[in-house]
């Protein structure tokens, strides 16, 4: 895709609304999502890097939402993809109130080690998640904060409680470490599946994990990976069970994650394309639903309403603004 002739600046710059949505719950560290919206011939798009993201960074997302709203998506396998509950990382007493939001769900994504407490604040949250749905699969998210001593510690331990794992996200920072952990899990007798997100979408080389056989699920993100396109052909390459994944956008981003997960060949896993509902509001006046754990797959309209109630102000709107305009030479 030659950016400057399919998508010229000026008019992405034309169509660009830039929106700030409050969060329900502390979610990363976030309390607020900003996005920029445009329109494009096939749809509207969301560019949402996070605010802290190099502006090196932020042109891959950029170039996913331009190809987005500008080319076709590819061929769709499934109209519906299966949902799993995401879970911030919240107190044992929040559980039952941020769960119940998702609806009936079959996998349940708790966040772990976020706020750097110990493993006893993880494992009351874990504990209550199972308590309340014992039938749910359970999978956690780490975001690289164990050391492989804790993950195999808090491995053994939830394996003896006989809580339902269906697998560890990122449980360690490094590649070379979640091929120790992988390693080590196995000399344990320990069967426990390891799936990679940051060692894939913020790597420079996303198939590094692959060669170091570090993972046995790749976690995919349409808009940090550089596109819905160049998933597919990670997924394809790595040739490894993929779940996609959100980066807590807005129904218009989710929308984007909907077409990647519909694309791909095979789809065996719940994904966590759920986060609007963790989101106090959304930019369109029929959002993506998800319903009995299943989200529909299609693009998503923009209420002109809706962008007026969630305008950013204007200091934030400009620097967007200005930062589309640096990310885009970056193309
Ligand atoms: O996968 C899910 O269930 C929801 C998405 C999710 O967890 C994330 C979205 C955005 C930022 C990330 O910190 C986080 C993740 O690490 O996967
Ligand atoms: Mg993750």
């Amino acid at each position: 895709m030659n950016v400057s002739q399919v998508a010229p600046l000026s008019e992405l710059l034309g169509s660009a609304a830039v929106v700030s949505i409050g969060l329900r719950t502390r979610f990363r560290g976030l309390l607020e999502r900003e996005a920029l919206l445009f329109k494009g011939p096939e749809g509207w798009a969301e560019w949402s890097p996070f605010t802290e993201y190099s502006d090196e960074e932020a042109a891959v997302w950029l170039r996913a939402a331009i190809e987005f709203a500008y080319q076709p998506t590819p061929a769709l396998q499934r109209n519906q993809i299966g949902i799993n509950a995401t879970l911030p990382a919240v107190g044992p007493d929040q559980v039952e109130k941020v769960l119940g939001r998702f609806g009936r769900f079959a996998t349940v994504k708790i966040k772990v080690v976020e706020h750097g407490e110990d493993l006893s604040a993880d494992l009351a949250r874990i504990n209550r998640v199972v308590e309340l749905f014992p039938d749910a699969k359970i999978r956690l998210d780490a975001n690289g904060g164990y050391t492989v001593l804790e993950a195999l510690n808090l491995s053994k331990t939830l394996l003896e409680n006989k809580v339902p794992l269906e697998y560890l996200e990122q449980p360690v920072a490094s590649i070379g470490e979640l091929a120790q952990l992988r390693v080590e899990l196995k000399r344990n007798g320990l069967e426990v599946q390891i799936a990679a997100d940051e060692s894939i979408r913020k790597a420079t080389d996303p198939m590094a994990v692959v060669h170091a056989s570090a993972a046995d699920i790749l976690v995919l993100k349409a808009a940090p990976l550089g596109g819905i396109r160049q998933a597919l052909e990670i997924a394809a390459e790595a040739a490894l069970p993929a779940v996609v994944s959100s980066a807590l956008e807005t129904s218009v981003g989710l929308s984007m994650g909907a077409h990647l997960a519909a694309a791909l060949p095979e789809l065996t896993f719940d994904c966590g394309l759920g986060t609007a509902s963790l989101l106090i509001g959304d930019v369109s006046s029929s959002p993506l639903k998800v319903i009995d754990g299943q989200l529909e797959v299609r693009r998503v309209e923009v209420d002109q309403s809706r962008l007026d109630t969630f305008r950013a102000e204007d200091h934030r709107a400009d620097w967007w603004l200005e930062r589309l305009e640096r990310c885009y030479k970056l193309l």
